[in-house]
């Protein structure tokens, strides 16, 4: 009965350890005779195809199946309404970047400082994230829309057990990390539209607050409504306001609008997306260059009071304002919408009605101690000089711009000789005034 039951199991036959060493040595003998017998009878092309295959057939029955999500650069093409997370990815790669890498894409940008690396699309990109591994690859237009642009998007895969923390915690930490990355970044960008899209470059206006010549009231004020805006995103929500401000500048030409846009990006760290209306065709362009715009972004719309452009295009700087709203109301993100007029008194009254524009910012003539910045960016004065009384003075009495005097300070490296020629040129303007003053009395 016995001799029986070893018949029918083997592993009863074995059942010392040198019998299992026996078995061992016979199959470990026999596997590699089939490999040599597999590469010496199969040629090198029959090889890898059968691997291949016998790799994706086994991958099916792995247990923990890849992931794969698809990022592409716009939400909807059709709209062209932007993928802030395509956008993160592509600033937060390159930061993953190893010299291990074999194939990089390298450049320089016109305009830019630094070299630009990114991310080729024959490399992929693995990060790790709280011990799990990510990996990344770049689609760099394989397909094309229906305008037959390249469409853009990123692959990201991952074990598919965390698929949870993928979307929980992992695309949150690269959305974040971007927004810090762009909040530390010098380098703001500057769009403008060409050919009906946005194009970057970047902004390179030195313009701060510290080298604005305004009012140190007016100045401070902007300051604290900027400040106060960044710090209400609650508040916003609560109330179910778009987290957005709006100003309007308003002041002749030469006073410092466009100085004082650089300044406000500069000092939020906002890139600014520069709106010229001739450039829009219509009411659904300008829709979507609205949605194309990125969160922590100024958008500009200047001369405001160009009515006629805007009205032969059927569409109203209210009705924008009003679709912004509608836009931005859901998103929590902090946008700045920024119209420039010389003449205000020629805008549409519609949008100086109380909640349009948040905050209506006068830029005046060169008035008292503001030219004090101008002399100290120019000239290098930080302290007093024996002819800033009369230039002060002066500057009481005469209607000047600050580009004007910028202009006049500029013509001459020896601070001295500068100063006294600016008197000279204030005085010649302060006469012409007096002149015109008098035959106007004796006209009327
Ligand atoms: N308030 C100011 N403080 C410092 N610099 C100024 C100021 N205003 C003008 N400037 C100087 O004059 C130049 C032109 O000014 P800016 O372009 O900012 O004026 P603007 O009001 O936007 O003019 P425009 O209406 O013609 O576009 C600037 O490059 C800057 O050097």
């Amino acid at each position: 009965m016995g001799s029986n039951t070893n018949k029918y199991n083997i592993f009863s036959s074995f059942t010392s350890a040198s019998s299992w060493f026996e078995l061992y040595a016979a199959f470990s003998t026999f596997t590699m005779l089939l490999k040599a017998a597999f590469n010496d009878l199969i040629p090198h092309q029959l090889r890898s195809f059968v691997t291949s295959k016998l790799e994706s057939l086994f991958s099916k029955y792995q247990p923990n199946n890849r992931v794969s999500l698809k990022i592409n650069q716009f939400w909807d093409e059709s709209l062209r309404s932007r993928n802030e997370l395509f956008y993160a990815a592509h600033e937060y790669l390159p930061t993953k970047i190893t010299n291990t890498f074999k194939s990089l894409k390298v450049g320089k940008i016109e305009d830019q400082k630094h070299l630009e690396l990114a991310v080729d699309a024959t490399q992929e990109v693995l990060d790790e994230f709280e011990g799990i591994k990510f990996t990344w690859k770049l689609d760099d237009g394989s397909e094309k829309d229906s305008e037959n642009f390249k469409k853009y998007s990123f692959e990201l895969t991952f074990n598919g057990k965390h698929r949870e923390r993928a979307l929980e915690r992992y695309i949150p930490h690269v959305l974040k990390t971007y927004e810090a990355m762009k909040s530390d970044k010098r380098i703001l960008k500057i769009y403008s539209r060409l050919d009906g899209y946005w194009t970057e470059s970047e902004l390179s206006h030195p313009a701060t607050f510290d080298s604005l010549a305004l009012s140190p009231e007016l100045k401070k004020d902007i300051i604290d409504d900027l400040d106060r805006f960044l710090r209400r995103k609650e508040l916003y929500k609560k109330v179910g306001k778009p987290w957005k401000r709006g100003y309007l500048l308003y002041g002749t030409p030469g006073t410092g609008k466009s100085s004082l846009i650089a300044a406000i990006a500069n000092y939020l760290k906002f890139d600014v997306y520069d709106l010229e209306l001739t450039s829009v065709d219509c009411n659904s362009e300008l829709m979507r260059s609205m949605k194309e715009a990125s969160n922590r972004s100024i958008i500009v719309v200047e001369d405001v009071d160009c009515n006629k452009v805007v009205k032969a295009n059927r569409f109203t700087l209210s009705g924008l304002l009003n679709y912004m709203d509608g836009l931005w109301s859901s998103g929590g993100e902090e946008r700045i919408v920024i119209f420039t007029t010389n003449h205000r008194e020629k805008i549409d009254p519609a949008l100086l009605r109380p909640g349009r524009m948040d905050m209506h910012i006068h830029l005046s003539f060169l008035k008292g101690k503001a030219f004090r910045v101008l002399a100290s960016n120019y000239l290098g004065i930080e302290g007093d000089h024996p002819l800033f009384e009369e230039i002060e003075g002066l500057l009481e009495r005469i209607e000047v711009s600050p580009a004007v005097v910028a202009e006049q300070l500029m013509r001459n490296e020896d601070l001295d000789v500068a100063l006294e020629a600016l008197v000279k040129f204030l005085k010649e303007m302060d006469k012409d005034r007096n002149c015109n003053g008098e035959l106007t009395g004796l006209l009327s």
